[in-house]
């Protein structure tokens, strides 16, 4: 009898609309079985699950009961696909969106599961893309900059709304009940690994992105939080204490009662968690400077490994042996782009498009794509701002929005697709030139994720508009593929698996034999229509014209909770 002796791990990706695992082969990084689970009750921006909480404006909640379900659903689900014996899987490690944080109870009970706040929104996840904090991350800025507080420049000199300090204070603010009920604040990320270890572990990636930590010095002053609201002064204890572990480690074993519920082995090793974007960049099989990996999904996030701490304006972060060991790890992003083609698709389409696409047997985002493609740059008449949903880097304003400029009655549907497409590579590029002009090489461009996987189109005009060959990550589930290979990390080798991730990336990690490379012609179109992207940016972005602020306190004005006040 012939025994199979392969190992395996378990990656499990939490993103904005759903959860995704993969059980992977060890040493070969083969993905022997995929699961998907959208989450039940999505992202909550209009009501809470009662039906009849509304929400305001920029608010975007989740139900930490839909990431306990990707689990009992997902995990069963590969190892009956694959045929795999719990006993053959070494580690579990697993990715999510950041900062999505919670208020819990000392038990680990998050406080919207209890009856007397289930319908208060405050005490729901607030998903990475809620952005009503931002009156607390401007007024967090303002501290910040007045006392000359040293971490701002590690963050591109803003801290974002979208971030662990201006949510919970928005909590604080809105919702004092809520605030003192908790026990502590969490990212989800660490709440799913503390359901499946029994510990609150906080992972190094997080805190160091999104809640200002440094590995040397520690979180902001005490000082610092009392001048911000003297109710915060002791925050770090009160709300955000906790072991923080540098990702690469273990957080700790299954226990018995997690074991069960999804069917592994009690002891199983569990990874520290990890960022979704930050967790892809070994599974592309990057480890080393200059090589930009585009995360391309809801949203995108571009990540960069460089030696040396540099400080550049409006990105998200910088912080050491933030995404690999040994390195510096930076990060910046766009909080708008599978999103925006989504708006589009859900509000802007025409009935005969949707025809169309039923008689072709194909989704709007196809329909769209082909046509566009028949498109040459420049060809729209149309250039737009990829501000749907704020600018994350290199502006970091959650205040800023939209913009299409050029349309005419001729103006057709996939001429907007194209131009939304393309206001986002331009986006790309102010942050790929933000790096270099402040001492950050980007020598190669990768791309992994939900779009570069869907959309060959886009990946072409970025390449196009970046004038740089576009490698894609030969993982339909990066992600999670990036989390298996923490989960054998964090498993060791003496149980099957790596000691470092380096080890891992060499032989799990990878990229698809071709790549997307520059076009002359569309790069010459598009080197033009970028100065005027450029041009608009500084014009709509830095303060020249506040026309998108005034509109949108024009807009509160006139609106409670997105209701028009009579
Ligand atoms: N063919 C497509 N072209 C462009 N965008 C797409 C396409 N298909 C889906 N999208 C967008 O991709 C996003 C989902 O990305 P994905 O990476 O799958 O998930 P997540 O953001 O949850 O990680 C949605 O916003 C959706 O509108
Ligand atoms: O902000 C981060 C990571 O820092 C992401 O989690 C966030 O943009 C969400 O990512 P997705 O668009 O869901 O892939």
């Amino acid at each position: 009898m012939v025994m199979n002796m392969a190992k395996y791990s378990i990656g499990v990706d939490f993103g904005t609309q759903s959860g995704r695992a993969v059980l992977v082969e060890i040493g070969t990084g083969r993905e022997v079985a995929t699961a998907v689970k959208a989450y039940t009750h999505g992202v909550m921006d209009a009501y809470l699950p009662d039906g009849v909480t509304r929400l305001a404006d920029d608010w975007a909640l989740q139900h930490p009961g839909d990431y306990l379900e990707v689990l009992h659903e997902t995990i069963p689900q590969l190892l009956q696909a694959a045929g795999v014996e719990p006993a053959d899987v070494i580690g579990i490690g697993i990715d999510f969106t950041a900062c999505t944080m919670l208020p819990i109870a000392a038990d680990g009970t998050p406080l919207c599961m209890r009856a007397e706040f289930a319908s208060h929104p405050h005490s729901y996840v607030k998903l990475w893309k809620h952005h009503a904090a931002q009156d607390e991350a401007n007024r967090l800025n303002d501290t910040a900059t007045s006392r000359g507080e040293t971490f701002l420049a590690r963050y591109g000199g803003k801290i974002s709304s979208e971030w662990m300090l201006p949510k919970l204070w928005q909590i604080l603010n809105e919702a004092p009940e809520i605030y003192d009920a908790a026990d502590v604040m969490v990212e989800a990320a660490d709440w799913v690994v503390m359901q499946l270890t029994g510990k609150l572990v906080r992972n190094s990636c997080t805190a160091g992105y999104k809640a200002i930590w440094h590995k040397r010095d520690g979180y902001p002053s005490q000082d610092f939080f009392r001048a911000l609201d003297p109710r915060l002064e002791n925050v770090i204890d009160d709300k955000l204490r906790g072991e923080i572990r540098p990702i690469g480690t273990r957080a700790g074993e299954l226990t018995e009662v997690a074991a069960n519920l999804i069917g592994l082995r009690p002891g199983t090793p569990v990874a520290v968690a990890n960022v979704d974007a930050h967790v892809s960049m070994p599974a592309v099989g990057i480890t080393e400077p200059g090589k930009l990996l585009m995360i391309m999904g809801t949203s995108t996030c571009h990540v960069l490994l460089g030696t040396e701490e540099r400080m550049v304006p409006g990105m998200c972060g910088v912080v050491e042996d933030g995404i690999i060991p040994g390195y510096m790890g930076y990060e910046a992003g766009q909080s708008c782009v599978g999103d925006h083609f989504e708006w589009f698709i859900e509000q802007c389409v025409p009935v005969n498009y949707v025809e169309e696409a039923n008689r072709q047997g194909v989704g709007i985002h196809q329909l769209l794509t082909q046509k566009a493609k028949a498109l040459r740059p420049g060809e729209s008449g149309l250039l737009a701002l990829d501000w749907w949903n704020g600018n994350r880097s290199t502006l970091v304003d959650a205040d800023l929005t939209g913009m299409l400029l050029g349309a005419t009655l001729a103006t057709k549907p996939e001429e907007i697709y194209r131009a939304l497409i393309e206001a986002t590579a331009f986006g790309t590029r102010m942050i790929v030139e933000t790096f270099r002009e402040y001492g950050v090489p980007v020598d190669e461009v990768y791309a992994c994720g939900g779009i570069a996987e869907k959309n060959d189109l886009m990946m072409q005009i970025y390449a196009d508009v970046l004038n740089m060959p576009i490698r894609i990550g030969a993982s339909s589930q990066t992600p999670a593929l990036g989390s298996a290979m923490f989960g054998a990390v964090a498993a060791g080798k003496t149980n099957g698996g790596y000691d470092s991730i380096q080890d891992a990336a060499r032989e799990m990690g990878g990229v698809k034999p071709d790549a997307y490379l520059p076009q002359e012609d569309a790069v010459k179109v598009y080197d033009v229509l970028y100065a005027e992207y450029a041009r608009l940016y500084d014009y709509f972005g830095r303060g020249e014209n506040n026309v998108m602020k005034t509109l949108k306190q024009l807009k509160s004005a006139t609106t409670k909770d997105g209701v028009p006040v009579c």
